[in-house]
């Protein structure tokens, strides 16, 4: 598999879902054994999201991950308000206020997230946002002083009584915060934004905290895995930033040096430059010439081979190929340039639909009567065989591609055989 469908994996909306819901599904499967493990570090479990939430509000700074960093506070305080102001089990009348409160406030805030741009956690929004949540806290507090006892056992009886087979919690907070959960889930399916799916988590791990309530290690158990979650996705993000190329999704020119520090052995590299681009850009317009960019990106990944493509930057393209010489890489190659010669490109007006559709479908079938364009790429291609380091087979391959162009354009040339 290459490298881009294991990025574009990643990325795609089903496993950013599918992989806290496949946690939170073992949790409940598994809740016995779980919690016989993690029941003799109580205590640890205890203080680690009081460890894990803070790094994550500290990394998303720098980072800049404002919407992680955001979530974390939400998270933070929720997890504070519920070891320090509840009870458990919830028997008295104000501790049954009070978690119904955390828990709106809580779930809440974290589906507001959806709809801050992503932006440094003290920017404007970031700010904003916390004041919200201060004057939250400050409605919660007001509410718990002014609710007597004999309203919240009223509203208890008469609303939020649960069903006691189901959960503890009142059947109509968890129908509230499963709503909110499944919104946030179809927000990750239609859009994927970057901090869409790590919303659609910690909404799942609180929907659980409040499922489960009143079962020991859970909200410590819960709030931790989310924290995890978060970490993981500021990680990822950063990597993502630093090595994957943002308009092709390709890994870039800095996973290209990482991979050709690490190469030996036979292999075979081949230089891909798109012919005439410049006067593409100048024709149809620079947006369109990215769209081409991300359609040539998206046809060289779907030729199968176990080849590597980078975007080496501007209109130009890296193929490592690991235990072929360029002979042995001359049909794959081949492949690749004829795939992108026949590809009937429709040029459309951007007003009405980009050439490539935005979640990244190749187009095959072409409207009839719309003019269609084909672009060309010529490849330089050097192995590995008596040269002595990849700057070297770099070097040779880009001769190669200069040959290619001076010679016609559209051709894969290799210079030991030209
Ligand atoms: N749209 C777009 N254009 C880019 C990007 N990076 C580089 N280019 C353009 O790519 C063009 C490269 O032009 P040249 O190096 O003259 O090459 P060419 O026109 O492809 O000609 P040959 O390589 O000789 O076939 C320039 O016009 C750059 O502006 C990009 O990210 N997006």
């Amino acid at each position: 598999m290459s490298l881009f469908f294991t990025f574009t994996i990643f990325r795609s909306a089903i496993f950013r879902v599918g992989l806290p819901i496949v946690v939170v599904a073992s949790l409940c499967l598994y809740c016995d054994n779980i919690l016989a493990i993690v029941s003799p570090h109580s205590e640890l479990m205890q203080i680690s999201p009081y460890i894990m939430l803070p790094l994550v509000i500290f990394l998303s700074q720098p980072f800049n991950q404002g919407n992680s960093g955001l979530l974390a506070v939400v998270m933070l305080l929720g997890y504070y308000l519920i070891q320090n102001h509840l009870t458990f089990p919830l028997i008295a009348e104000v501790d049954k206020l009070s978690s119904w409160l955390i828990i709106i406030g809580l779930q809440l805030s974290l589906f507001v997230i959806h709809l801050l741009p992503e932006r440094r956690l003290l920017s404007k929004s970031g700010v904003n946002f916390l004041l919200l949540l201060t004057l939250q806290l400050i409605i919660g507090f007001i509410a718990i002083k002014a609710i007597s006892a004999a309203e919240i056992d009223l509203l208890w009886r008469t609303y939020l009584k649960p069903i006691e087979a189901l959960s503890s919690s009142p059947y109509l907070l968890l129908m509230f915060s499963v709503l909110l959960t499944v919104t946030s889930f179809f927000v990750v399916v239609f859009r994927n934004d970057s901090s869409d799916h790590i919303v659609f988590t910690n909404l799942l791990f609180s929907t659980l905290c409040l499922y489960s309530f009143n079962t020991p290690v859970i909200p410590e158990l819960c709030f931790s895995l989310a924290a995890t979650f978060m970490l993981v996705h500021i990680m990822t993000s950063s990597h993502e930033l630093a090595f994957v190329d943002q308009l092709t999704e390709l890994p870039g020119r800095r996973a290209l040096e990482i991979e050709l520090k690490h190469l030996s052995g036979l292999y075979t590299i081949a230089m891909v430059d798109i012919d005439h681009f410049k006067h593409f850009n100048d024709n149809y317009g620079h947006r369109t010439g990215d769209e081409v960019l991300r359609l040539v990106s998206l046809l060289m990944s779907k030729v199968s081979g176990r080849a590597k493509i980078y975007r080496y930057g501007g209109e130009e393209f890296t193929i490592v190929i690991k235990g072929k010489n360029a002979n042995q890489s001359m049909q794959y190659l081949n492949k690749i340039r004829s795939t992108i010669e026949n590809y009937d490109m429709v040029i459309r007006n951007h007003q009405q639909r980009p050439i490539i559709e935005p979640n990244f479908r190749l187009k095959i079938s072409k409207p009839v009567d719309q003019p269609t364009v084909n672009i060309t790429v010529s490849i330089g291609v050097a192995d590995s065989q008596n040269l002595l380091s990849t700057e070297e087979v770099i070097k040779a391959a880009d001769k190669a591609l200069y040959r290619a162009k001076s010679s016609g354009r559209n051709r894969v040339t290799n210079l030991r055989f030209a």
